[in-house]
């Protein structure tokens, strides 16, 4: 598949550019199993370059997710959905860890919690916030459908998955012999394990979500780890084939869904009214000149 574009790769002279480039650079490399530790870890999904930590946010019960290339000599890194509270926290982690943070990126635009992006940016002053174009948020990079997200020579592969929001995308692990076996998807609130975003405001859609989960990310290995953005129960990771057998509502019909999630009867968010319109800018709200 040609590529739209792709993110240059990380050099020792940080400089993100956007390239039109027609195809991935790929690398054959070794893999072994590497454990990962931190406030709140997994370590399911690992390789000998993928430096991998689940962390979590508990007012939101949401999971921000550290990557980076730990085989590259300045270990380029990533992080996914970071929460406002919590960038402190996460922002020694890849300190302690000697990581170069390139990119803070969202799967959305959150109704929840405030995105850390805009603080990180702030704190950490190089690094570059990702957010798919299609969310109509302001960012410094937009992603979509196909983008490849480099850092290093491992790379985020975006696949658009609205129904939750118009604009939700999932970032999946690369598919190559250099990239993490079995592949990885981030699917923000798109598919949650044993269940799935709500789909009652900021453009939502359960017709929708039922085709986004089926045609993007049930169609991936069934061996792919899911990570999603939230969680209620106290999962911290599922596979693609363990929701496609036991999820209780994307199992279903579409039209069984469609009713399932009409009827969810869930109260709103209780941050929405502040965290919606900050995180059209970063979380950064008011200081729309500074957002990117
Ligand atoms: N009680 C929480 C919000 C809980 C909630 O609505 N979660 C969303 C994802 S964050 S917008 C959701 O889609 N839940 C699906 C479900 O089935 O629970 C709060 O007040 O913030």
């Amino acid at each position: 598949m040609l590529l739209k574009f792709q993110f240059l790769h990380f050099s020792t002279a940080f400089s993100p550019k956007f390239h039109k480039i027609s195809a991935p650079v790929i690398r054959i490399t070794k893999f072994r199993s590497q454990m990962g530790s931190s406030s709140y870890t997994t370590s399911s999904a690992s390789s000998s370059k993928l430096l991998f930590r689940q962390l979590f946010e508990k007012d939101s019960s949401t999971y921000t997710y550290l990557l980076a290339d730990a085989s590259h000599p300045d270990k380029p890194a990533l992080l996914v959905d970071p929460v406002d509270k919590t960038v402190d926290r996460d922002l020694s982690l890849v300190k302690e860890l000697g990581l170069k943070l390139l990119y803070a990126i969202n799967t959305h635009v959150h109704a929840d919690h405030v995105t850390g992006t805009g603080l990180i940016k702030s704190k950490a002053p190089g690094v570059k916030s990702i957010i798919s174009k299609a969310s109509n948020a302001k960012a410094d990079l937009f992603v979509e459908p196909g983008d490849k997200i480099c850092f290093g020579d491992l790379f985020l592969e975006v696949r658009s998955t609205p129904g939750h929001t118009l604009g939700c995308v999932t970032y999946v692990t690369g598919d190559g012999h250099n990239q993490p076996q079995p592949r990885i998807a981030f699917t923000g609130d798109a598919l949650l394990i044993r269940g799935c975003g709500r789909t009652d405001f900021q453009g939502g859609s359960s017709e929708q979500l039922y085709k986004s989960v089926h045609s993007q990310i049930f169609t991936l290995p069934k061996d792919t780890f899911v990570y999603p953005a939230h969680d209620y129960k106290g999962f911290s990771v599922s596979t693609v084939g363990e929701e496609m057998l036991y999820n209780p509502r994307l199992t279903k019909d579409k039209e069984a869904f469609k009713n399932i999630m009409a009827n969810l009867n869930l109260s709103y968010p209780k941050m929405i009214d502040v965290a919606v319109p900050a995180n059209m800018f970063c979380g950064l709200q008011d200081v729309e000149s500074k957002a990117s």
